[in-house]
């Protein structure tokens, strides 16, 4: 199984991003969106996660439960959330309505904050906690949901090595479920870490990603 980014055509307002863009995202594997500053990562994201229509093109299939970790989060500092409601709050959009947040939900959403490092946390305000901690209550988020395709942006952004090395075994246990994983990036260690890098290149408008294996990455998926 893939998602194909055929045709994709996109434009904020005024600003072209996508023209006529095609990618492949393999499931059961990691890719990376790599390219230069405003090269279009985090709108092929959003755009991924129907966050954003496209004005052309198509993802096929319609990601019908894709779990997005955005680069910009502070509006939740703004919300008297939790830790634990935080991760919590990534589990609503996947209950049917007729069923209340159980025992089970409770639990899952735990053992997420637990294996993130944050249990000690989980009845802090997210606006009390450092750039790290806030990161690791967001990927909690993310990956506790039971979604088909991973989307991050910047993932390790402000993680100890410790927060990279739980995100990278996070991101391999979904790969490795089947799921697909795109994430936006400018590490050298995400790109490393990577089955399959998407290449945006530098400039502002593309139609075509350059599409290639990690040099160190195993195994390769081109
Ligand atoms: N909400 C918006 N309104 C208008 N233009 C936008 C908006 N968001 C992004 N853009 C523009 O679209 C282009 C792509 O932006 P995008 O955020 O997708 O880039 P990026 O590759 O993720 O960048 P970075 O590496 O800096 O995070 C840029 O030229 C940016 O200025």
């Amino acid at each position: 199984m893939e998602y194909a980014v055929r045709g994709l055509g996109f434009g904020h307002g005024r600003t072209p991003v996508f023209d006529d863009f095609d990618a492949t995202i393999p499931a059961g594997a990691v890719t990376a969106v790599i390219g230069g500053n405003g090269s279009g990562k985090s709108t092929l994201l959003n755009l991924c996660a129907g966050v954003i229509r496209a004005d052309a093109g198509a993802i096929s299939p319609v990601p019908s439960r894709p779990a997005l970790l955005a680069q910009r989060t502070e509006h939740i500092d703004g919300l008297p959330l939790t830790v634990r409601d935080c991760v919590r709050i990534g589990m609503y959009g996947q209950l049917p309505p007729w069923r209340p947040f159980g025992a089970a939900n409770r639990r899952a959403a735990d053992e997420m904050i637990e294996r993130v490092g944050m249990a000690k946390y989980r009845d802090a305000r997210m606006r009390d906690l450092s750039g790290g901690q806030r990161q690791r209550t967001m990927i909690a988020q993310t990956m506790v949901q039971p979604a088909d395709l991973y989307l991050l942006d910047e993932p390790s952004a402000a993680l100890d090595t410790a927060g990279r090395q739980l995100l990278f075994a996070l991101l391999r246990e979904k790969a490795d479920a089947g799921k697909a994983v795109l994430m936006a990036t400018h590490d050298g260690d995400e790109i490393a870490f990577a089955d399959q890098v998407i290449n945006l290149g530098r400039i502002a408008i593309r139609a075509e990603a350059s599409t290639r294996a990690p040099r160190d990455a195993e195994p390769s998926i081109v």
